[in-house]
């Protein structure tokens, strides 16, 4: 696609052999990312798996290296720590924390198999001031259910908290 929305990322292939990054199909949010090795994920195993590729975003820019949902649906393979953020300053190869939630089969990842999309988002830069007060609005400090549907937040066990009432 060559639209006035492109944006040049330049990217080095670590892994010759594996073909770079690409959106499957025009209009893609994700440009998917392949293994660079082979791997066999056994049921709750995670393992970082080597892409092959290192970028230089634009500043002002941020990659989010996101599952596909193919692979959640098939195989119950996700990401660790969806989505992962590739900083615009990050230089060494982008690494996917691949899981397999299956609780009973195992899922063999081949080289050069799609493993996760990468996408590339602006970002604000927050310059953070310390106030006594925050403005009003309206949700105020609800949250977590606050506004019905899934019960009490109350009801919710926190690891640590000691025991209601
Ligand atoms: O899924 C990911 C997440 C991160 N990274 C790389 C790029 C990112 O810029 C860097 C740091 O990521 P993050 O800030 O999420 O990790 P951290 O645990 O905060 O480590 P650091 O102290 O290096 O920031 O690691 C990846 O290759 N894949
Ligand atoms: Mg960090």
């Amino acid at each position: 696609m060559n639209t006035e929305r492109d944006l040049p990322v330049q990217i080095v292939m670590l892994d010759a052999g594996l073909e770079p990054p690409a959106y499957a199909t025009d209009g893609d949010a994700g440009a998917d990312l392949r293994s660079a090795v082979e791997v066999v994920l056994e049921p709750g195993e995670r393992f970082l798996v080597p892409t092959g590729v290192a970028l230089a975003l634009p500043p002002g820019h941020v990659g989010l290296v996101h599952p596909r949902s193919g692979l959640a649906v098939r195989h119950g393979v996700t990401v660790v720590n969806a989505p992962g953020t590739i900083d615009a300053g990050y230089r060494g190869e982008i690494k996917v924390c691949l899981l397999n939630t299956d609780r009973s089969e195992s899922v063999r990842i081949a080289r050069g198999d799609r493993i996760a999309q990468l996408v590339v988002q602006r970002v604000e830069h927050a310059v953070f001031t310390v106030v006594d007060q925050l403005p009003a609005s309206p949700r105020g400090s609800g949250g977590f259910g606050s506004t019905g549907g899934f019960g009490s937040v109350e009801a919710v066990p926190v690891a640590g908290a000691p025991p209601a009432g």
